[in-house]
């Protein structure tokens, strides 16, 4: 049969347009992966490296003998906080009384000004000969988390060493390697005549894990109340992550350059009790639980390229496979990708978004008793770009019922997210944290990042811009369920490794200014 009049000349024109069309897009295709080509092959790695203190054999620190007992007997004192102001006293004073025993020279030098603050926190201070150098601090905290010998492998305050090197124990990794790596560092630096040009104070506070108010905001007060403004401080925060980032099979250092704000919401519906045989559509769980649901449905926005973490990747790059290279180098196009790619995973999603945790749940009288009143707790960790009335509005919309009332909870930890500290090429703090980092771990990637949990920096936030979170314990993902969980430990061999971090920052610290070794966009 003909085919119709007219049908022959439109499927030509239909065929001509098809082949514009698909010659249209591989134009498109190849210019864009030509862009991408480009970029990647002349990305300039913008890091700068700097001159290293120059250090000897014999200025390196072994974790052996007395040192790793002093961390074995430091896990030993049950220096647990339990709620604002509920903190274990006796413990701490132990723990103080064991500290100035074994660190004798830290203790008795005429060069250290040494305070107790509010009773269990410590304060030291070794003043510069050059006064015109602003002075930086190192924190750390002295408390620890809750933890019963239920679910360890190893009781939780016996700081057991096990076959293959690994000492169990509640603050081993936060943050007790934190308090002894300082102090260790520089016992041997005083012990060896170190005498700083930079003023140098070590903060150690006593109620971290309960919002510090008591430890860290009091030593804070006494600093600005001596008029006194910091370089940098340096407190616990990201690890060095040894696997788990996508593309890269080096050690990367992340610097906390920020920390993630803090809310608890609460949730409540309240409805007229009564008799369970008359119930009406909704009780109140019935109201509460699917406003709840609406919110586990509807994560807060992905926000990646608002924070520190583009930067992360960007610093990454040259340190990729050219595949990583590729995408790294180009996230204005494969942004979208790399977002859904940390979002997938509970441990990196909130790199890209305020977090939503329902963590508590309370309602009910009797089986046959109506519920009058059902109230939840929700925990969100507030992505930089956003505040905690951003986090309000935005439940509030997805809620979207009035019978639902939204408000504050009175938790002391409640905090806005914290400014992005500076990480530039000249940023004396973050440059004196990269180097010390590539001293001890010479194949390590160190790149900015955010701290998902939250720490006592926030207290020193008016003394410097200049504030990072980063402790290097050397970790997989995997261990990041052990902070605060079940099995935290440490390897002896890192705990060896965070001493010498200490001590080379100390040294890097005391340079006047950065002097350049050489930067990377010269070689290019
Ligand atoms: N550091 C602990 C406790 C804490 C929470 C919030 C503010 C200060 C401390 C955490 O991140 O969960
Ligand atoms: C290792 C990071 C810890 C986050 C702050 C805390 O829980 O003490
Ligand atoms: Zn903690
Ligand atoms: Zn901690």
């Amino acid at each position: 049969m003909a085919a119709p009049a007219g049908s022959k000349e439109s499927g030509t024109s239909l065929g001509r347009s098809f082949c514009k069309l698909c010659l249209l897009i591989f134009i498109v295709f190849t210019s864009l992966f030509l862009v991408c080509l480009i970029r990647a092959l002349t990305f300039e790695n913008r890091e700068i490296d700097y001159k290293p203190c120059k250090v000897t054999d014999e200025d390196y620190i072994r974790a052996d003998g007395k040192v790793v007992d002093r961390l074995v007997h430091s896990l030993r004192f049950k220096t647990v906080s339990t709620s604002k102001h509920e903190y274990n006293r006796d413990e701490l004073l132990k723990f103080q009384f064991f500290l100035k025993r074994e660190f004798p020279t830290v203790h008795n030098s005429s060069l250290v000004k040494h305070e107790v603050v509010n009773g269990y926190s410590l304060l030291y201070e070794l003043p510069g000969t050059n006064p015109e150098l602003k002075p930086y601090l190192l924190a750390a905290h002295l408390d620890v988390v809750p933890a019963s010998d239920e679910g360890w492998e190893h009781p939780p305050f016996d700081g057991v060493i096990t076959e293959d090197g690994h000492l169990y124990g509640r603050g081993t990794l936060d943050n007790k390697d934190g308090v002894l790596g300082i102090l260790e560092a520089l016992e041997f630096h005083l012990k060896r005549g170190f005498k700083p040009k930079r003023t140098l104070f070590v903060a150690l506070g006593h109620d971290e894990e309960v919002g510090g108010d008591d430890g860290a905001a009091h030593m804070a007060q006494m600093l600005k109340d001596r008029g006194i403004q910091l370089e940098f401080v340096i407190d616990e925060g990201m690890p060095i992550l040894s696997a788990g980032l996508p593309m890269i099979d080096k050690p990367v250092a992340i610097i906390g350059a920020a920390e993630k704000g803090y809310v608890t919401l609460e949730f409540k519906v309240e409805v007229p009790g009564g008799h369970s045989s008359m119930p009406p559509p909704e009780t109140s769980i019935g109201i509460l639980s699917k406003a709840l649901a609406r919110l586990e449905a509807s994560p807060h926005p992905d926000l990646f390229g608002y924070g520190p973490e583009a930067a992360m990747m960007e610093h990454m790059a040259p340190h990729m496979s050219f595949l990583g290279k590729f995408v790294m180098t180009n996230l204005w196009l494969f942004g979208p990708l790399v977002s859904r790619a940390l979002a997938s995973k509970p441990a990196t999603n909130g790199q890209v978004r305020t977090t939503t945790a329902i963590t508590v749940f309370n309602s009910g009288i009797k089986d046959n008793v109506l519920p009058p009143v059902a109230t939840a707790y929700v925990n969100h960790r507030i992505h930089p770009a956003q505040s905690i009335q951003d986090v309000i509005d935005y439940d509030k919309a997805v809620i979207n019922d009035e019978r639902v009332q939204i408000k504050l909870s009175r938790s002391v930890m409640n905090r806005e997210p914290s400014p992005i500290s500076p990480t530039g090429p000249e940023d004396f703090g973050y440059q004196i944290i990269r180097s010390s980092v590539k001293q001890v771990f010479p194949d390590a990637v160190t790149v900015p990042g955010i701290l998902m949990g939250n720490t006592d920096t926030k207290h020193y936030l008016d003394l410097t811009k200049s504030v990072y979170r980063f402790l290097p314990a050397v970790l997989v993902p995997e261990d990041s369920k052990r902070i605060h969980g079940f099995n935290e430990r440490i390897a002896v061999q890192n705990f060896e490794q965070i001493i010498n971090f200490f001590y080379h920052l100390i040294l890097n610290a005391d340079q006047e200014k950065l002097q350049v070794l050489h930067s990377h966009t010269e070689e290019l």
